[in-house]
């Protein structure tokens, strides 16, 4: 029996005395020696809707392959970051190697449980990397929704061979032969090739697991090769530095081996070797095909992308083809106050290692001090960071409003040097320079999916016309069911297009949406004064057709969200000097504590305190407090 399994991964959840007791597990001696065959390996995971059940399914594999008990129902044992617990959504993809007997031959089953929300996109598209096939899950009751047909598409892409399965099927209004027929429509999928399970009750999971491994082929690598491996995740642990997950591509890898990696020839030795089940459990050597946790030691690094490569190989392939990763919104981050900016920035390198999908640049703001631009996939993808930040490494940071990037064109010799380049993508509305050096505004678009029940066609044409959108042909899902498409420009989806689109379907329309590219557009930069003074962080790029709107509907809220002060405040909202809106806040004095004149001493102390905490969370311009929270409130609709 081993002792060596630790949990120290941060999947942390599996404690020795439970894995003993399970009945399919192989012995771990075995694993730890045995080299598997990579004919007996299945690389993996789930796709699906937001939703439709990856995270329960995934509890059940686990179940049914012995890594956890049947009573942990609903454990969502993936979803282990406190934010996914908070919110239940699943923001990581987690790797677990589950083994399997099936007709008395052991497999090693890499399951990958992939998030569903579209700001997190970007796991599922490395994830599949290092996958021959998905399981691609759909709700029986609720069909085929909008990041169906995204996931769907992506493993298209991908040449990934495709189990389609419904889910829910306990549900009494589940209708899995109306969504069959509907994976035929969109998708040509056979019915007869469809399975039915509840992943809630664990019907169905057994056949399942078993088509994984009678449908979905080994990967076709080459175990004799030198040894290479691709990066499809990075962490952070405060002792053994950066931890890789790694497929391996070819060769084998063992502890002690040294290698190198593709981006840097420094030699370095393998000090951790793991499988994640999805707690570690150290192994001393892997080979082509499988999944597993490398690690080289505090100062041996490790990126997202790059390849571990034996110091032999010489014949570099770019074997990963991975998009480059386009940012939706940008928001600059600042520390609460300067003396954390050490903290802080520790905290953001450590937390990008996690989340590759964030682009981290300094930034400065005379008002804010020294900080950082931070690139996010959507408003969801940021919110999280910043919840992850507070909840992990206790960061707590001011972020300025969220903008989509823009790009322009420019003219003139000069400013062309200045920017190094004709064409330049704004991340922060402030860098635009002067219109008159500007030849040419571009806005990023993007092509918009929505199913929506046919009842609904009109409302989402006017949300998507309101929101400068241009319909493309739509088809029919079935027939209450349509799938409507529209190029719509990315500012007017990323803040809350689909919270407004689900209320006026009443929640029964999906959205999901794909980069589009760049496309001119009548853009101009809008300014906030409070009292004369600029408010940088409140600046704006917008369309001409939403100028006065913006303008307005930008001071009213301000009026709305900044507290009355001792003095009357003016915001105005201005374009080159021409002011567009103007709101008066009026004078009040604020005195918590004269009330309670002669009153008794604690509770005026307490009060005194309450008033000096609230103040802590104030930005002040020019003399006029405005609460933090409304630099990202604010552009909401
Ligand atoms: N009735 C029923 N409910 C299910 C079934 N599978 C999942 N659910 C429920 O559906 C909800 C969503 O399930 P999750 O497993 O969190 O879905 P997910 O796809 O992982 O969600 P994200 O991680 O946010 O993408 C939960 O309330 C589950 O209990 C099922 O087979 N039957």
């Amino acid at each position: 029996m081993v002792n060596i399994f630790k949990s120290t991964h941060r999947f942390n959840l599996i404690c020795l005395s439970k894995l003993t007791r399970l009945s399919n597990r192989m012995n771990s001696t075995e694993c730890n020696s045995k080299i598997f065959d990579r004919r007996k390996i299945r690389n993996f995971s789930i796709v699906a809707h937001v939703d439709h059940g990856k995270s329960t399914l995934a509890d059940r594999l686990l179940e049914l392959t012995g890594v956890i008990k049947a009573s942990t129902e609903n454990a969502q044992v993936l979803d282990q970051l406190q934010v996914e617990k908070e919110r239940g959504i699943t923001v990581k993809a987690v790797t677990a190697s589950l083994n399997y007997t099936f007709k008395n031959e052991l497999y090693l089953l890499n399951l990958i449980d992939t998030p569903g929300h579209v700001d997190f996109s970007n796991e599922v598209v490395r994830s599949v990397t290092a996958c021959q096939g998905v399981i691609l899950l759909v709700d029986a009751n609720e069909g085929i929704q909008a990041q169906t047909v995204a996931v769907h598409s992506l493993a298209k892409r991908n040449n990934l061979i495709i189990i389609p399965t419904l889910n829910k099927v306990d549900l009494p209004r589940a209708d899995p032969d109306n969504v069959k027929s509907q994976l035929n429509s969109l998708f040509n999928i056979d019915p007869d090739t469809v399975l039915s399970i509840s992943a809630k009750k664990g019907w169905g999971v057994k056949e399942l697991l078993e088509a994984v491994i009678t449908r979905i082929p080994p990967p076709d690598v080459n175990p004799t090769g030198y040894f290479k491996a691709h990066i499809i995740d990075t962490w952070h642990d405060k002792y053994r530095g950066v931890l890789c997950l790694a497929y391996i591509h070819s060769g084998t890898v063992e502890i002690g081996q040294e290698v190198k990696w593709q981006s840097n020839p420094k030699q370095h030795t393998v000090k951790y070797l793991a499988l994640l089940r999805p707690g570690e459990e150290p192994i001393n050597k892997a080979t082509a095909g499988q999944v597993v946790m490398v690690g080289l030691g505090p100062k041996g690094g490790g990126s997202v992308g790059d390849h571990l490569l034996s110091i032999e190989a010489t014949d570099i392939d770019q074997t990963n083809n991975a998009q480059p990763i386009k940012h939706m919104v940008y928001a600059g981050i600042f520390p609460a106050d300067q003396s954390q900016h050490i903290f802080l920035s520790d905290a953001i390198k450590k937390l990008a290692l996690n989340d590759s999908a964030v682009s981290v640049n300094v930034d400065s703001s005379p008002a804010l001090g020294q900080g950082w631009r931070v690139g996010f996939l959507g408003l969801l993808h940021l919110d999280v960071f910043t919840q992850r930040l507070l909840q992990e490494y206790k960061a707590e940071a001011i972020l300025t409003a969220p903008s989509v990037p823009y790009k322009i064109k420019l003219k003139g010799s000069k400013i062309i040097k200045h920017y190094k380049s004709e064409e330049v993508i704004i991340t922060n509305p402030l860098q635009l320079p002067d219109s008159k050096h500007i030849e040419e505004y571009y806005e990023p678009f993007v092509m918009g999916t929505i199913i929506t029940p046919v009842e609904f066609i009109g409302a989402v044409t006017t949300l998507c016309v309101d929101r400068r959108g241009t319909p493309l042909p739509s088809s029919a899902v079935d027939e209450k069911m349509t799938m409507m498409q529209f190029i719509l420009p990315l500012s007017e989806v990323v803040i809350d297009f689909h919270d407004t689109l689900k209320s006026i379907t009443s929640g029964f329309a999906s959205f999901d949406y794909q980069d589009y590219g760049f496309h001119p557009s009548a853009l101009v930069r809008m300014d906030i004064l409070i009292n004369g003074t600029l408010v940088e962080e409140l600046s704006t790029i917008v369309h001409t057709s939403r100028l006065e709107y913006n303008a307005r509907r930008l001071t009213e809220k301000l009026k709305e969200m900044i507290p009355r002060q001792m003095v009357q405040v003016a915001i105005q909202a201005v374009v080159s000097g021409k002011v567009y809106a103007r709101e008066t806040l009026k004078a009040y004095r604020k005195d918590v504590t004269a009330k309670l004149y002669g009153g008794d001493v604690t509770r005026r102390k307490k009060l005194l305190k309450q008033q000096a905490e609230g103040k802590k969370k104030m930005r002040s311009v020019a003399n006029i407090k405005i609460p933090r929270n409304t630099f990202i409130d604010v552009l909401k609709r």
